[in-house]
């Protein structure tokens, strides 16, 4: 299984904060890369480089292509597409429209005749794996936050995502809801492609990952399969706060 992601010496800094420290990472393709770390450890930095927003020193290629260099719209044309830590959606526009605005920003566009049909058909697909079709015409201030959540992976599922930076899609669930989303994940959004989660609840991390990487202050200080990081007392102690036992 060849590399679908490979980061070489990447370093960002903020003034006198080293928010990555020479980070070497290499994600196989179809895999998911687990990514762990306290707070302030450099977790969303390293999505936020992914996607172009910060720019760092080092090397990133996408699919054995030098990205660094690309916009984050050049970026997302690609298919590398995030999810975010709080929900964001344009609350003037219904949930449909969310959907689209997310489609067109892959440029994953439908073209041909009865194009905005076969589009919507597939946008209330993408609504109804994730139990929204329902809702597809309001607006997204109808969603509960766990709903938030589930449009959030429905966005990303009706994209051409090919590599999908996932940056805490739990963050503020109940253990019940975690499961769920967990679920969906499983079973519709990342089958097939190239993921990178970010998480704090170790039982996500090793319900997901193939791999794991754990950052502190910036550095990697672990990596490999979930359970054989998991179970250094340094990497625990490192966690600790997070359920590394659940
Ligand atoms: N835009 C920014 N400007 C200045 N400093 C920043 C910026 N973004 C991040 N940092 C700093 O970089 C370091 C890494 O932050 P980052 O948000 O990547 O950590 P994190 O592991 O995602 O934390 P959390 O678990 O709280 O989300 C921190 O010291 C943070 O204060």
């Amino acid at each position: 299984m060849g590399a679908a992601l490979e980061i070489t010496d990447l370093t960002l800094r903020f003034g006198g904060v080293l928010a990555l420290d020479a980070v070497d990472l290499s994600v196989a393709s179809n895999t998911v890369m687990g990514v762990a770390g306290p707070i302030g450890s450099g977790k969303s930095s390293l999505i936020n480089v992914l996607t172009g927003h910060y720019p760092a020193q080092g090397s990133v290629c996408f699919q054995g292509r030098p990205i660094a260099h690309l916009t984050p719209p050049e970026r997302a044309r690609l298919g590398i597409v995030r999810t975010f830590q709080t929900p964001r959606v344009y609350r003037r526009m219904s949930i449909l429209e969310n959907m689209r605005a997310a489609l067109h920003a892959t440029r994953h566009l439908f073209q041909g005749p009865s194009a905005r049909r076969r589009e919507d058909a597939h946008l209330r697909d993408g609504l109804a794996v994730f139990g929204l079709d329902h809702v597809a015409h309001e607006l997204p201030d109808r969603l509960t936050q766990f709903e938030l959540r589930l449009l959030e992976m429905a966005r990303a599922h009706v994209t051409g995502a090919r590599l999908l930076l996932l940056d805490e899609p739990a963050a503020g669930a109940t253990s019940e809801e975690a499961r769920q989303l967990s679920r969906a994940m499983t079973e519709h959004l990342i089958p097939g492609r190239t993921v990178v989660l970010v998480e704090h609840r170790i039982d996500l991390l090793r319900a997901l990952c193939t791999d794991l990487v754990v950052l502190q202050a910036g550095r990697k200080i672990g990596f490999g399969t979930p359970d054989s990081v998991l179970a250094r007392p340094d990497i625990r102690a490192c966690l600790m706060g997070d359920p590394v036992d659940a």
